[in-house]
């Protein structure tokens, strides 16, 4: 049977993501210190800057990487960390997402790495979004649950808080069967409540939950999302 017309193969969407990444890694400019994503896109960013830097340029760049993941990359690829403490202000962070809505709100966290994530993005003066187009989205919710990061103390009266909220609730595994752990040693509760008509209002109910560390909506925070696709790199900015 042959795919559907809108579907990309995968070296298709990997080559989307490498295309968005690279042109959302011009924006880095020397000296700056730079959030890392994570996930196969941000990989792409932590790469490219990699290949300036043995050109010898943005030598004098510094990462702090979202997850333990996009650190060991980092690290393998000789490009230089550092940390918040260190470096508190970022003038900029570059991070995949799973979907966009039209007002550049985002669903994260498909890594699980969707806690740490959300801190850079928010120790940011600007968050450069990079996906491929499969991502966009016309409501978030619809082509991906919210994941939920919550703290294991707790977690089945999490997922009925979350059930009364409407959400079918699943708690992400590993390939073998155990619990999914983030690298803060949580666990992820991916919510699916199909699209969503009030991220904002969801948002609130959420982060008023002890409990439940942090959520996957990033609502307000897009700068400049970076879309490539069939038809070229688009770069849009909340309207
Ligand atoms: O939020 C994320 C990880 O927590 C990633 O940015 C998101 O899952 C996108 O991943 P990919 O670039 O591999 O499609």
């Amino acid at each position: 049977m042959s795919p559907p017309i809108e579907s990309h193969s995968e070296s298709d969407s990997a080559r989307f993501k490498r295309q968005a990444a690279e042109h959302a890694v011009e924006a880095i400019q020397p000296g700056m210190v730079v959030g890392l994503g994570s996930g196969s896109t941000a990989a792409f960013v932590v790469r490219r800057l990699a290949e300036l830097r043995t050109e010898g340029r943005l030598r004098d760049v510094v990462g702090v990487p979202t997850s333990r993941a996009t650190e060991a990359l980092a690290l393998s690829l000789g490009v230089p960390l550092t940390t918040l403490e260190e470096r508190p202000v970022l003038d900029l962070a570059i991070d995949g997402a799973d979907e966009v809505d039209p007002r550049l709100g985002l669903i994260k966290g498909g890594g699980g790495a969707l806690l740490r994530e959300k801190i850079v993005a928010q120790a940011s003066r600007r968050l450069l979004i990079v996906v491929d187009e499969a991502k966009l989205s016309p409501r978030l919710g619809t082509r991906w649950p919210v994941p939920v990061d919550v703290l294991p103390f707790g977690w089945r009266s999490q997922v009925l808080f979350l059930e009364g909220l409407g959400a079918r609730v699943t708690r992400r595994e590993g390939p073998d069967g155990s619990p999914f752990l983030t690298d803060q040693g949580h666990f992820v509760l991916d919510c699916a409540w199909g699209p969503l008509d009030a991220p904002e209002a969801l948002a609130e109910r959420l982060a008023a939950r002890a409990g439940l560390v942090e959520h996957g909506l990033f609502l307000g925070l897009t700068s400049e999302l970076v879309v490539a696709g069939t038809r070229g790199i688009e770069v849009r900015r909340p309207g």
